[in-house]
């Protein structure tokens, strides 16, 4: 039997590890609001008993964020490749697990020529693909279309979600669950040669 493969259409990045630079420390932030280390920091604020608690937890996170966005800049690659995407027609948006505020900041920082941008405060965080099925409605295009570039789990676990393909992004080492991916690039320019693989025409194998 024949495997039609869509063409890719539009693109959604996810931001920090993938456009910018990001020094979270996931670990110091999961011991400073209390969060065992295996579980999701996210899923176990909202899990906190009181309002009070969840604000308090909150208000940690939201300052790590912010600090982390002062010093984000943008990864090698990623203006050109953009650009060059932008050249082609090809429509971006962006899906972060970052609130509003945070996000917002690093991109004023490290301005890029994509104006959707869908944080946490928006839409639930990834690996929920509330996010990312939204941006394909707002373009109208089938998810088939759309490829979604991150550098982590979630980001594959969103993509697949949504029923778009995942490419991941690493630079450095290449995680286990790489596999799990439809793509890895290693450097941004490979994701220019992808794009023109998939995107003039249907391919059948
Ligand atoms: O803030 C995070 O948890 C990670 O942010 P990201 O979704 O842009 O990678």
């Amino acid at each position: 039997m024949k495997t039609q493969i869509e063409a890719i259409k539009g693109v959604i990045f996810d931001l920090d590890g993938t456009l910018v630079s990001s020094e979270l420390n996931f670990s110091l932030i999961k011991a400073q609001v209390g969060c065992p280390a295996e579980q999701d920091l996210l899923d176990y604020i909202e899990q906190l008993p009181s309002p009070y608690m969840r604000e308090e937890a909150m208000n940690i996170v939201h300052q790590h964020e912010l600090l982390d966005a002062q010093s984000a800049k943008l990864l090698p690659g990623v203006l050109e490749a953009v650009k060059a995407l932008q050249a082609k027609n090809i429509p971006m948006a962006i899906v972060t697990r970052n609130f509003d505020k945070a996000a917002t900041l690093k991109l004023q920082h490290n301005p890029l020529p994509i104006e959707m941008v869908l944080t946490r405060t928006e839409a639930p965080a990834k690996p929920d693909p509330s996010a990312l099925l939204m941006i394909a409605r707002q373009w109208s295009m089938p998810v088939d279309n759309v490829i979604y570039v991150g550098d982590y789990l979630y980001d594959i676990q969103a993509a697949h979600n949504a029923n778009m393909r995942a490419c991941l992004y690493a630079p450095d080492v290449t995680p286990g669950y790489a596999e799990q991916a439809d793509f890895v690039i290693y450097a941004f320019d490979e994701l220019v040669s992808l794009i023109d693989n998939y995107a003039e025409k249907v391919r059948v194998c």
